[in-house]
């Protein structure tokens, strides 16, 4: 091997150990060598010679591979080696080709039996060394007849660069004392065409290596006629950037692999070749004779089982020999007498002690709906691509419209077909309302409560009228998106704890900023997906700064929250010291939280009112980032109640205007009705929405094609079930796409278009159309929020229609429509629009206080 080679060898294994370094090798030398290595300079940045005893080594660096010049250095040494018992002694040196070495030796012995001396080619390591075998001599021994020393001499001529060790073995069972004298002619780089050069006068030298050509070094020492000091420490600085430049073309490589793999894996036809089918852990022991189902069918309660051996695409799910029942460990028992192995140990045992259900779990995976390929531990999750529900309208265009996924350990049903979310809302209402009933949910969206806060949201609407008519009469530009956003969290927080952060005319304004920030911040974590969720073993790595962030957002959000309803607390026992009526007069929700408090102190505690600490910690305030959050909705608190009521809303207006300001003529429309039906000379208001049957048509066609909650949130089912003739096992969770029901071509005409027209004839005031529209969604678990939500948006798009001509920013560019990422099915550019007050109002506007 070239010894250049050879040290990029070290080098390559020695960088992983050492950041920074290309490498470190002590090295023999010997006075007068010029020894040449290979480094690239791609790799390497900088060479550097470390010699504690400032011998003055040269370095010198080169873009061509310099020639061994015919000019040789001679030199010699004399030495008096002292070799014990049964031991050797020697020397190294390096020599390049075409060097001659001579040695003469004398020994005062009487014989020179077992004496040996011996060149030996290769590394310092007497285990490894290979003794030069040719030209004969080069292994030298003396034998003395006469009892007096002898003198012996040899001439060696070296054909190939290498370390070379000259030692004296003595075999003998004493001491001897060898006199040996060598003379060198050793062959030299030629130095003259060096582009650079250092030395190590100073004990450290650096030469940096110029990229991209500079190849070729030759480290040169002088001589000082001392062969034993020659160990020099060289080490190679490797160019971190082609290091990173090498990984990120790694990353992209592998990912393209993986994309590969994948786009196969999806491409792939489901549908299991019976014949070709191999016999798995889960198949019977037993098959069945033709004809007969099995001959063994008492006390499995797998009769029909046993019948049906059609293979079901969500077989292969389990393929991954995985527990049907935990899906988490690996099975490995036996049922007796069907032979099915379908559960672990844990799950078998329970399933027969404690007599759960006493039969083979293998039935449960029969019959599952259909479901992609999945991959070994992620399941589904590499197909969970943002946004979700058009990925999961993606699958179920393909696999059908009842799907079965794994995401990560956790199945999930995922339904976008009308007549099977109908049995999952109607008929089995029960079975997948496994989240618990917001008990006091009646008491907050009650009508009559709906009622008393009426004056907030019309104070709150005429506010952000007022903010956006301020100025003269010209068009301005406007941020829709922030105004829209900022009334609806006053109104929210108005509801909840009696305060204004938004606008004008807010109180304290230190408190409002910290509120604001915190919704900020909310919205930065809020896009970001956890993948700790699905695939909670990654969490044994400790948390993500992700994760952190969030939990670092909750511990703040709490002790805010924990302040409000302090602070409610206090006027509350105010109110009753003073039998004044009027401090409890406009009952806040946490006041309301907080009578429930007096009754069920132990489950109404302030934890549960501020949101349950957030352990889950996905998102805060106006934010469903991830699918563990929405099931956290559970959690009836403040928090749930302001990340349910504020983006939903905020964000279904903000579609809205941006489809009007795209189709200027619904605008028109929607402005004539209301000069029709309410006139110039008031405002409009809540009373008057059930006589404007397009502007509620305009909000529906909105929802229709972007619901603000297009998955709805996760429910789960608490028994096996059956959804549309297929096996739903217990605890699936379950997804339903609202977004691609209600978006579906075969259930819509030309779904794409905004076409208000399509429900100018839905029954006054109704949001569902069957179950093909239905953004609130349905059942015991549909959205509680929905009067408060319709009547919010009525008001404020009415004003908003109504008090304003609106045009899009630029001209006849058309708004952007683009869907950005997270749950709630956000607009991707912020809305920004130009508006100006309506010239027959300015009268009336300029009385909006
Ligand atoms: C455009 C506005 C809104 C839309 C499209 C919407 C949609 C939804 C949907 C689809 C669900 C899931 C239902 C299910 O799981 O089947 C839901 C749940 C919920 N929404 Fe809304 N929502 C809106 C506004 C609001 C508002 C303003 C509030 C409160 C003030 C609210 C409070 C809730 C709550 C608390 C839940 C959880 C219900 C439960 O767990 O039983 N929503 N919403």
């Amino acid at each position: 091997m070239e010894i250049s080679d050879r040290i990029l060898t070290t080098c390559a294994v020695s960088v992983s150990v050492r950041y920074g370094a290309y490498g470190n090798s002590n090295l023999p030398f010997g006075p007068n060598s010029s020894r040449l290595f290979k480094a690239s300079s791609i790799f390497v940045q900088q060479i550097q010679v470390k010699d504690d005893w400032k011998t003055g080594v040269s370095v010198y660096g080169f873009s061509e591979e310099p020639e061994l010049s015919l000019n040789v250095n001679c030199w010699n040494f004399s030495r008096f080696l002292h070799v014990r018992p049964y031991r050797r002694q020697g020397f190294s040196l390096w020599l390049n080709k075409g060097s001659m070495i001579q040695m003469k030796w004398a020994a005062d012995v009487s014989d020179f039996n077992d004496i040996l001396v011996v060149l030996y080619k290769g590394q310092h390591n007497f285990a490894t060394l290979e003794p030069v075998t040719a030209p004969p001599g080069s292994i030298f021994s003396s034998n003395s007849t006469d009892g007096t020393s002898r003198r012996t001499q040899v001439k060696y001529l070296i054909d190939e660069g290498d370390n070379y060790y000259i030692c004296v073995i003595n075999m003998k069972a004493r001491p001897i004392v060898m006199k040996i004298d060598v003379n060198v002619s050793s062959t030299m780089y030629d130095i003259t065409k060096a582009n650079n050069k250092c030395s190590t006068v100073n004990g450290l030298c650096q030469l940096n290596l110029l990229f991209p050509k500079e190849q070729f070094l030759v480290l040169a020492t002088p001589n000082n006629g001392d062969i034993n000091g020659w160990y020099i420490e060289l080490s190679f600085v490797a160019r971190v950037i082609t290091y990173i430049a090498i990984l990120g073309l790694l990353v992209i490589f592998l990912s393209l692999i993986l994309k590969y793999i994948l786009a196969w894996e999806t491409s792939r036809d489901i549908e299991p070749i019976p014949e070709l089918r191999s016999a798995n852990e889960t198949d019977p022991l037993i098959p069945p004779t033709a004809g007969k189902p099995g001959s063994f069918i008492y006390g499995t309660g797998d009769e029909d089982d046993l019948e049906s051996q059609t293979s079901n695409s969500s077989d292969d799910l389990y393929d991954g020999k995985i527990c049907v029942i935990c899906y988490d460990k690996q099975r490995n028992c036996f049922f007796i007498p069907c032979g099915h192995c379908a559960a672990c140990y844990p799950c078998a045992q329970r399933i027969v002690s404690e007599g759960e259900s006493r039969f083979c779990p293998k039935k449960k995976t029969k019959n599952l709906p259909p479901s992609p390929p999945s991959l070994p531990i992620l399941g589904h999750l590499h197909l969970a691509k943002k946004p979700l529900y058009r990925a999961l309208a993606k699958i179920s265009n393909k696999y059908g419209p009842i799907l079965y996924l794994r995401f990560g350990s956790r199945p999930v049903l995922v339904v976008s077909d009308p007549s099977a979310a109908e049995e999952c809302l109607n008929k089995n209402d029960i079975i997948f309302a496994n989240r618990p009933q917001l008990f006091f949910a009646l008491e907050i969206f009650s009508s009559s409560r709906l009622q008393m806060f009426l004056d907030v949201r019309v104070d709150e609407a005429r506010l952000m009228i007022k903010q956006l008519t301020s100025g003269n009469d010209e068009y301005r530009t406007v941020d829709l998106k922030a105004a829209l956003f900022g009334m609806t969290l006053n109104i929210m927080m108005r509801m909840i704890a009696g305060k204004r952060y938004y606008g004008e005319g807010v109180k304290e304004v230190e408190e409002a900023a910290y509120f604001r920030e915190l919704v900020e911040e909310t919205f930065v974590l809020g896009g970001a997906n956890n993948v700790g969720d699905f695939l909670p073993f990654l969490r044994w790595f400790g948390l993500n700064e992700t994760e952190k962030r969030i939990v670092r957002l909750t511990k703040k959000r709490d002790v805010f929250l924990q302040r409000l309803i302090e602070e409610r607390h206090k006027l509350m026992a105010i109110g009753d010291k003073n039998d004044d009526s009027s401090a409890t007069e406009q009952k806040t929700m946490i006041d309301v939280l907080l009578s429930l408090q007096n009754d069920e102190p132990d489950y109404y505690s302030d934890q549960m009112i501020r949101g349950l600490g957030g352990s889950h910690g996905s998102a805060f305030l106006g934010s469903r980032s991830t699918l563990d959050h929405q099931m956290n909705l559970q959690n009836v608190s403040v928090q749930a109640l302001l990340s349910a009521g504020t983006d939903t809303s905020a964000g279904t207006m903000e579609w809205a205007m941006s489809l009007l300001l795209n189709n200027p003529h619904v605008l028109k429309k929607a402005q004539k009705e209301i000069d029709e039906h309410v006139g110039q000379d008031r405002l409009v208001n809540e009373s008057d929405l059930s006589k404007l049957p397009y502007l509620h048509a305009i909000i529906l066609e909105t929802l229709r094609i972007y619901p603000a909650g297009p998955l709805s949130v996760p429910h789960e089912s608490s028994e096996d079930t059956v959804i549309g003739g297929y096996n739903v096992p217990r605890g699936t969770m379950l997804l339903l796409n609202l977004w691609a029901i209600q978006n579906d071509p075969k259930s819509w005409d030309e779904p794409n278009k905004f076409k208000p027209e399509r429900f100018e004839g839905l029954a006054e005031g109704g949001t569902r159309q069957g179950f093909k529209l239905m953004p609130f969604s349905s059942g015991r678990r549909g959205c509680p929020g929905e009067g408060m939500a319709m009547r919010v948006m009525g008001l404020a798009l009415g004003s908003l229609i109504q008090c304003l001509d609106w045009e899009r920013v630029n001209g006849e560019e058309m708004v952007d429509m683009t869907e950005g990422v997270g749950l709630t099915l956000p607009k991707a550019q912020p809305l920004e629009a130009k508006c100006k007050p309506r010239f027959n109002l300015l009268n009336l506007l300029s009385q909006v206080n």
